[in-house]
């Protein structure tokens, strides 16, 4: 499924958070939105994943207007992995993860053996087979991101948008998550910090700053130390890697003797 944001605008009270905002995302590509805090990220992630309606400016997906397809037909297409995984009350790690059937069962419709299989197997994908009875409130942070990716693979989508996805992760399963989006490929749409983690896995990167695009390249034309300390204020050297054939970047104290 492809995604089309044209001319987005979002403002809360007069203060303005995303101005004119078009980007597309062809059918799986992964897109990386990187910039710094408070630049507008989450907000155009909510845009499109529709918690949050743009003052002006239309999405579409596969062509279709969001705004006249239902949130539960929305649902069976875009998976969300969000930055707040909290839940007020405590739930079973297998609940959390059925919650991605909801799309397609009908009102008061039981979770049935099919449902349980699909949960199994998203648990094992994400490496916690047998976290299934486990009080979701009493896992770690990096599991329960886990379980929240489970909980997307459950919902069977061709697109998933993941808000900040390896903040909690260590260095395996942040590689893992990436290597699940891509081997699924999903049409992706992911807010991420990590410029090197971006830089291996994300086919185009859209960079934000004060809620409008300044950048959108593939990551190995965008990423380079002047445009990062543009973006970031940050000293940097930007390296090729022969093995992967992707950038890596190599920040610099801010009293390094080098060109911005
Ligand atoms: N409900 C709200 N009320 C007031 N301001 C808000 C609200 N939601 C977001 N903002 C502001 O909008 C701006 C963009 O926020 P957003 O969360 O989209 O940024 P972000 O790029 O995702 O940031 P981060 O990297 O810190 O997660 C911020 O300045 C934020 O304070």
């Amino acid at each position: 499924m492809d995604i089309s944001v044209k001319n987005i605008s979002f403002s809360i009270k007069n203060t303005v958070i995303l101005s004119d905002i078009s980007a597309s995302i062809a059918s799986m590509e992964c897109v990386g939105i990187v910039g710094p805090n408070g630049s507008g990220k989450s907000t155009l992630l909510k845009c499109i994943y529709r918690v949050l309606q743009p003052d002006a400016g239309e999405i579409f997906f596969d062509g279709s207007n969001i705004k006249n397809m239902t949130l539960k037909e929305s649902a069976r297409a875009v998976s969300v992995m969000a930055q707040d995984n909290s839940y007020a009350f405590d739930f079973l790690v297998e609940d959390i993860v059925l919650l991605g059937r909801t799309p397609y069962k009908k009102m008061l419709q039981f979770d049935n053996e099919a449902d349980y299989k699909i949960v199994k197997n998203a648990l094992k994908t994400v490496g916690l087979a047998g976290f299934e009875k486990r009080n979701f409130s009493a896992i770690s942070g990096g599991e329960k991101q886990r379980v929240i990716l489970a909980r997307a693979l459950a919902q069977n989508t061709s697109c998933l948008i993941m808000d900040e996805p390896t903040n909690h992760l260590d260095i395996k399963y942040q590689m893992q998550t990436m290597e699940i989006v891509k081997k699924h490929k999903f049409t992706s749409i992911i807010a991420i910090h990590d410029l090197n983690i971006a830089a291996l896995y994300c086919d185009r990167i859209i960079a934000l700053k004060d809620g409008q695009i300044v950048g959108n390249d593939v990551p190995e034309k965008l990423l380079t130390p002047e445009f990062i300390y543009y973006l970031y204020e940050v000293l940097s050297e930007v390296h090729m890697n022969k093995k992967t054939g992707k950038v890596n970047i190599i920040y610099m104290p801010s009293d390094s003797n080098i060109c911005k």
